[in-house]
């Protein structure tokens, strides 16, 4: 491992990098793996000035979730981070099924505010289904099903996320600790797991429109949310 001259976080000397084909090998980390830092560049944003973060696992393999950083985490405590469990119907067509993109939002425009932050975009579309299998979630659901029930009907548990990839890439971060902005107790719980200290929890709560009201309210009466 080498530093940067002028990053905020450590990256991979290039000598240290895995041959390429190793490299286009993409799979989801398993649980108790860890991360390092790939690759950092900056990323100038309507959010301001951003660094964008990414990692491979043990094997040399490189990982698709990613890390948006704010200022100079490493060593830092209390810093204001977002686990974002990837929503392509939210985040990328503004659909109001849900709250995805709006949380995004609002937690890009608090780590903008402040000094540091970070925001971990985790490829964990579907609650970890996949999209085409939300896709057929979202058909169940107009047939009058709740988001949990029809992941069940579809013989997925209701929430398939694992937060030790996520935990990994803020121990590669070399980040100091974490206040976690979320509703999810899931989340403190696998970062805490995973070897992050997590000093508190930030609420993070979104408008609630009429096409999402039924999926909020699942998300606090089924899923543990705290709404
Ligand atoms: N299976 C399934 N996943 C959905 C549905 N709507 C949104 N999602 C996914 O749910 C994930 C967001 O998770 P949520 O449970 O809404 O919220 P959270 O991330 O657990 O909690 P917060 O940190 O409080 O936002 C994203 O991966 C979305 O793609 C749905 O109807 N079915």
């Amino acid at each position: 491992m080498t530093e940067d001259v002028d990053s905020s976080v450590r990256v991979m000397d290039i000598g240290q990098r895995m041959p390429m084909a190793n490299n286009l090998q993409i799979r989801p980390l398993r649980a108790g793996r860890g991360a390092q830092v790939f690759s950092q560049a900056r990323l100038p944003s309507r959010h301001g000035e951003l660094q964008i973060v990414s990692f491979i696992d043990d094997a040399g393999r490189t990982l698709d979730d990613v890390a948006i950083v704010r200022g100079d985490v490493r060593g830092r405590a209390e810093v204001p981070t977002r686990l974002h469990s990837e929503c392509l119907t939210g985040d990328v067509f503004g659909s109001y099924r849900c709250d995805c993109r709006d949380q995004l939002e609002l937690a890009l425009q608090r780590i903008a505010r402040g000094e540091a932050g970070i925001i971990l975009y985790l490829r964990q579309e579907g609650r970890g289904i996949g999209i085409a299998q939300k896709v057929r979630a979202y058909h169940l659901q107009e047939r009058g099903l709740d988001t949990v029930e029809a992941n069940l009907h579809m013989g997925f548990d209701d929430d398939l996320r694992d937060y030790s990839v996520a935990a990994a890439m803020l121990r590669a971060l070399e980040v100091g600790s974490v206040v976690l902005h979320t509703n999810n107790l899931r989340k403190v719980a696998g970062l805490q797991q995973g070897g992050v200290d997590v000093v508190c929890r930030e609420p993070l709560i979104a408008e609630v429109r009429e096409q999402n009201r039924r999926y909020l309210a699942t998300k606090r009466d089924k899923s543990g949310h705290l709404l």
